[in-house]
């Protein structure tokens, strides 16, 4: 029986650090590493990127995008990229940022979270946009399986305030919406130790919001490196919830490939300074 998300999410930041990179076959990488912008090329990239830095990441993030961008032999490249990395020891969050009505979010949750899928990984990125009930069967299905959640609160992109920003009306305790899906995950995580399975993503490149990360759940921090997020910012941003974050770079480790060691130096490099701030 697989330990449930948040207790192997834990584990797996004790032992490999806090940092995670995102797997992101940019065309302009591929274009950067020599490489056409193909199925081949695509899969050349994203296999060499994880054969250096899965082995000592705790988390890998793939962006679904990029694969998907390929049709089918796009997809079985990442369909590889999961099953490898897992291999090789990284919990893997694939970023999919899927939500709909309940019938369809069943539907989801069981592409991307049963282990009997070929596209199973340890957890997956879900947007509440169509209201935080319709994501329950993602819950009941991370349940039975396991499997982790990361619904988006407050994203690192600056349109973002525009909508996780917005307050809701009294009948919906009258807070932000990035307020209110923290306090959703606050009352699924309730007092599970060593920490619940569902998570939030919050850039790492966001200002004061005034919000509580105390959501005894684990936290992605996306836009560290290229977007101008810093170890500095995490702790900034996050308090006394700073050990329960990931922080996730694609570009700014990426653009340091082909070189496998430079890849993996950044991973260190990174841990490092994440540990040095936080402890
Ligand atoms: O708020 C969010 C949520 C997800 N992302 C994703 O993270 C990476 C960022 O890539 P960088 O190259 O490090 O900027 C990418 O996959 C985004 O889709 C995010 O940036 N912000």
């Amino acid at each position: 029986m697989t330990a449930p998300f948040g207790e192997r999410f834990a584990a797996a930041l004790a032992k490999r650090g806090q940092f995670c990179v995102g797997i992101d076959p940019h065309a302009g990488l591929l274009q950067e590493w020599d490489l056409d912008d193909t199925v081949e090329g695509l899969e050349r990239f994203a296999l060499t990127v994880v054969d250096a830095v899965a082995p000592y990441c705790s988390v890998v993030k793939p962006q679904s995008a990029f694969y998907e961008r390929f049709g089918s032999r796009g997809v079985a490249v990442l369909e590889r990229v999961i099953a490898e990395s897992r291999a090789a020891g990284a919990l893997v969050l694939l970023d999919v940022k899927r939500g709909d009505i309940g019938s369809t979010s069943q539907a989801y949750a069981e592409a991307y979270l049963d282990p009997s899928s070929p596209l199973a990984a340890d957890a997956v990125t879900i947007s509440p946009y169509l209201g935080f009930g319709s994501l329950m069967p993602f819950v009941e299905v991370a349940r039975t399986h396991g499997a982790g959640l990361f619904v988006l609160a407050a994203t690192s992109n600056k349109e973002g305030p525009e909508v996780q920003g917005a307050v809701t009306n009294d009948d919906f305790g009258g807070r932000t919406v990035a307020s209110t899906m923290l306090a959703h995950l606050r009352d699924l995580n309730g007092a599970v130790r060593p920490l619940g399975s569902f998570g939030a993503v919050v850039g790492a490149t966001i200002e004061g919001t005034g919000l509580d990360f105390a959501i005894n759940g684990p936290i992605l921090a996306p836009g560290y490196g290229e977007q101008g997020g810093t170890a500095a910012d995490i702790l900034r941003i996050f308090g006394d919830a700073a050990r329960q974050v990931v922080a996730s770079s694609s570009r700014a480790v990426l653009r340091l490939g082909p070189d496998a060691a430079a890849m993996g130096n950044a991973v260190h490099r990174a841990n490092d300074e994440l540990r040095s701030l936080i402890g």
